[in-house]
């Protein structure tokens, strides 16, 4: 029987995940591999160690043929927006840059001083944040723009460098803020706008595309089962988590919790209104002709964060154990706030955004971790109600999927404060969403929502009930007029 593998690669960690079907259809998973990921500063730059993680990626193929594998397809996903230059040589021109790198400070308004906000939210749907592929272009080294043959994103690069074929996979090409929703094409417009030629990015393709093989020079350095096949998968881990989500019924919205939280709901048609515009809401592409209508939230970072400045003295349980016996909602603060996203010293950021803010200054790791985990549910909770306002759709109910699922705190806070249960499990839904999509490519499945069943029988979910108390909804109207004050103060 194939076995399936999939690679998802966060910002923070990457994982291989065999997938197999059981004889009575259920998913049985097991982790093949794990290692960091992460940022190094180089040249002036935050660039990710792309050959580190490739060569990670076909350790976890050794290990799979070691468990047996002779026969696999495999699927890659990865954050986000970051891309590679390739040369005329099919060479990378350098490693990619992190969207938490500086450069693209102050890009949305140079970029919008002649191309208006609307227009582009008009043609694409997407948030405007300064991370995203359309600004990153806009600040790239000119010679390397002019060097540069094709503009691959991060996975699709992977799936270049295991394969050599090229292509730009949607739900990931979406996120560049270039897609014109519409057309299902990259803008003219914004291509225009950042010098870079229709060309200069593969054709665009649908999840579940095969790839095609292996390329046999690999076997030259590593012992690799027989056949794999490599699928393009939904590339954005997002776009795989979403579709790893086992929502039932159509009043459901998803929690990608993991280095960020994506909060959002899967829809058929994507959502440009005045008020999604206004709220920044976004509509990256998923799996199967749909909409990923989601909000990015900071998540996780800010904790990674702390852990990494205390040399990692605590495990995450540790820090989530901590936070459980502090007094909660202490302080206030604007989880998303741009002084976040990446200080270096996180602990000193969130310090100093307290004492600016009058709010009580947390010393401790536990007060620290406990005031971060407050502030998430309470964004969360915010953004729950505005993302039924927006859709004119209810939600009854929150699935939290990711490494965050692990915080039965921050879940249960979650469900206090948005007074809907939360269903929480599945950590790696975002391997399991990409296996499926191999499954379904494969014929092993017939589609997502038969895939959905067999995701719901076969993994343990924990519910969260909301506790019925008046005194949630005054804790989250006191944080909404603290944001709305922070709102009047930077007007
Ligand atoms: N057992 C746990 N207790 C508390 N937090 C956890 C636990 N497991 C994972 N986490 C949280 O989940 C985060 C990692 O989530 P994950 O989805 O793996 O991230 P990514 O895919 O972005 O690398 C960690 O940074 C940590 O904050
Ligand atoms: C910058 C993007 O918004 C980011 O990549 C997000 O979409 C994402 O996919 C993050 O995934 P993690 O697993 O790293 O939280
Ligand atoms: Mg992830």
């Amino acid at each position: 029987m194939t076995a399936h593998i999939a690679i998802d690669i966060g910002a923070s960690s990457g994982r291989l995940i065999l997938g197999l079907l059981s004889e009575d259809k259920k998913l049985v998973i097991r982790e093949i591999h794990r290692f960091k990921n992460g940022f190094v500063r180089n040249e002036g730059h935050d660039h990710w160690r792309i050959d580190d993680i490739i060569n990670n990626v076909l350790i976890g193929l050794e290990k799979a043929k070691k468990c047996g594998v002779d026969a696999c397809t495999v699927g890659i996903d990865t954050w986000a927006v970051d891309y590679c230059l390739i040369d005329k040589d099919g060479n990378k021109i350098q490693d990619p840059i992190s969207y938490r790198d500086a450069r693209t400070e102050g890009a949305i308004n140079q970029l919008t001083s002649d191309l208006s906000r609307s227009d582009i939210y008009k043609k694409t749907g997407i948030q405007f944040l300064e991370l995203n592929t359309l600004y990153q272009l806009y600040c790239e080294d000119m010679d390397a723009l002019e060097r540069t043959d094709k503009i691959l994103m991060v996975p699709d690069y992977i799936g270049y460098r295991l394969t050599g074929k090229m292509v730009a996979e949607v739900t990931n090409a979406s996120t560049t803020q270039m897609l014109n929703f519409r057309q299902r094409l990259f803008d003219s417009d914004l291509l225009k706008k950042v010098n870079v030629k229709d060309s200069q990015f593969p054709k665009l393709v649908e999840p579940g595309t095969v790839l095609g093989e292996i390329k046999e020079e690999w076997r030259n350095h590593y012992d690799l089962p027989e056949k794999c096949k490599i699928i393009t998968v939904a590339t954005h881990d997002t776009a795989s988590a979403v579709v790893g989500t086992p929502g039932r019924g159509h009043h459901w919205a998803f929690l990608s919790s993991g280095t960020w939280s994506l909060l959002g709901m899967e829809r058929n048609v994507p959502v440009v209104s005045d008020e999604a515009f206004n709220e920044n809401y976004t509509n990256e592409w998923g799996a199967f002709g749909t909409y990923r209508f989601l909000k990015n939230i900071m998540g996780l970072w800010l904790i990674q964060e702390i852990a990494r400045s205390q040399d990692y003295r605590h495990h995450f349980s540790e820090m989530a154990e901590m936070a459980s016996d502090v007094t909660p909602f202490q302080q206030y603060i604007n989880i998303n706030d741009q002084s976040f996203t990446n200080p270096g010293n996180m602990i000193q950021a969130i310090q100093n955004y307290c004492k600016k803010k009058k709010q009580k200054v947390p010393m401790t790791t536990g007060e620290l971790t406990r005031c971060i985990y407050d502030n998430l549910a309470l964004c969360y909770a915010s953004e729950i109600k505005k993302l039924a306002q927006i859709t004119n759709h209810p939600i009854n109910a929150l699935y939290i999927v990711g490494g965050g699922s692990n915080i039965d705190l921050l879940n249960q806070l979650t469900a206090n404060l948005s007074g809907i249960p939360v269903y929480a499990g599945l950590s790696e839904a975002t391997a399991i969403g990409n296996l499926m999509v191999q499954m379904i490519a494969e014929g092993d499945i017939d589609d997502v929502h038969k895939a959905r069943e067999i995701i719901g029988e076969s993994f343990p979910i924990q519910v969260y009930h909301p506790e019925q108390n008046p005194k949630w909804e005054k804790v989250l109207a006191d944080y909404q007029s603290f944001l709305n004050d922070e709102a009047k103060e930077i007007i």
